[in-house]
């Protein structure tokens, strides 16, 4: 059984008063794709940038690789190799998308990489190889989000951080964009996701949470969410009886 490369116990975090995450355990093994499914507002988001200390947390850990980096600076947690794809993408829209790219490799610990990351990424992404001097402000919902993703992996991450990677997007981009996922994952990267498209995301992680009011209140393997009820009533398009929730089981028995 592989070990875990991040575990979060008990993480309490908020804004201001405002108390948002109220004691988060969870972990995402090494190799793994680990999905945290929720409704708005729920502290998706919140709990991935308290991983990069904003909002800084008030109690509980976070350990990478069993090294305690609960309380570095954005930077240093970058430093780890630990990479996101933020909600809302947040490219740089005045920079081409090759500008976009080189930013992504300023954190890259093997500089020689360069060319063979640049490589992968338009293996990954073709679209971003024939639009790579277009401003990235221009791009499609969709291409942006290739470049979010993109311009992370050029920082030659150990862990990716995604932050609802097909949100606004089209059947057939999101496919697109969990497909590549996929590959990334089998190519050994670990991924960590978070996603308000519960069927996409869970048939593709191996471990899912379920986060309700800052709380995990579920978890399991990705299969065995999909068949909960919980899940198929809250998170599947339509509740129970809808054909996604039908598909997801079918799915998941396949
Ligand atoms: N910068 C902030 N300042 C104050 N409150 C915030 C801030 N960011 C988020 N919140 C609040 O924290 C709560 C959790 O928000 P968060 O964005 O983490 O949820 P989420 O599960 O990611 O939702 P969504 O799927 O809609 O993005 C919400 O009530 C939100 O209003």
């Amino acid at each position: 059984m592989s070990k875990a490369l991040l575990e979060i116990s008990g993480l309490v975090a908020g804004y201001g008063h405002l108390p948002v995450l109220h004691g988060i355990d969870l972990s995402v093994k090494e190799g793994e794709i680990a999905a945290i499914i929720g409704a708005n507002g729920a502290g998706k988001t919140t709990l991935m940038m308290s991983i990069f200390g904003n909002p800084k947390p008030s109690a509980g850990r976070i350990l990478f690789e069993g090294r305690d980096i609960t309380d570095l600076p954005a930077h240093a947690v970058a430093l780890e190799r630990i990479a996101q794809s933020p909600e809302g993408r947040r490219i740089f829209p005045r920079m081409t998308v090759l500008e976009n790219l080189q930013m992504g490799t300023l954190i890259a610990p093997d500089k020689e990489r360069y060319e063979d990351d640049l490589g992968h990424v338009f293996e990954l992404f073709p679209v971003l190889a024939t639009r790579k001097d277009q401003r990235a402000g221009t791009l499609s919902g969709g291409e942006q989000q290739m470049l979010a993703i993109a311009r992370a992996l050029m920082g030659q991450p150990r862990l990716l951080l995604l932050d609802e990677p097909s949100l606004g997007l089209a059947p057939l981009i999101t496919r697109q964009i969990f497909a590549a996922i996929k590959a990334l994952n089998e190519e050994g990267l670990t991924v960590l996701l978070v996603e308000q498209n519960a069927y996409h995301a869970l048939k593709l992680a191996s471990c899912g949470y379920v986060m309700v009011n800052g709380r995990i209140t579920l978890s399991g393997s990705g299969t065995e969410l999909l068949e909960s009820d919980e899940v198929r009533r809250s998170y599947l398009e339509g509740g129970a009886s809808s054909p996604s929730a039908d598909e997801a089981k079918k799915g998941a028995k396949a």
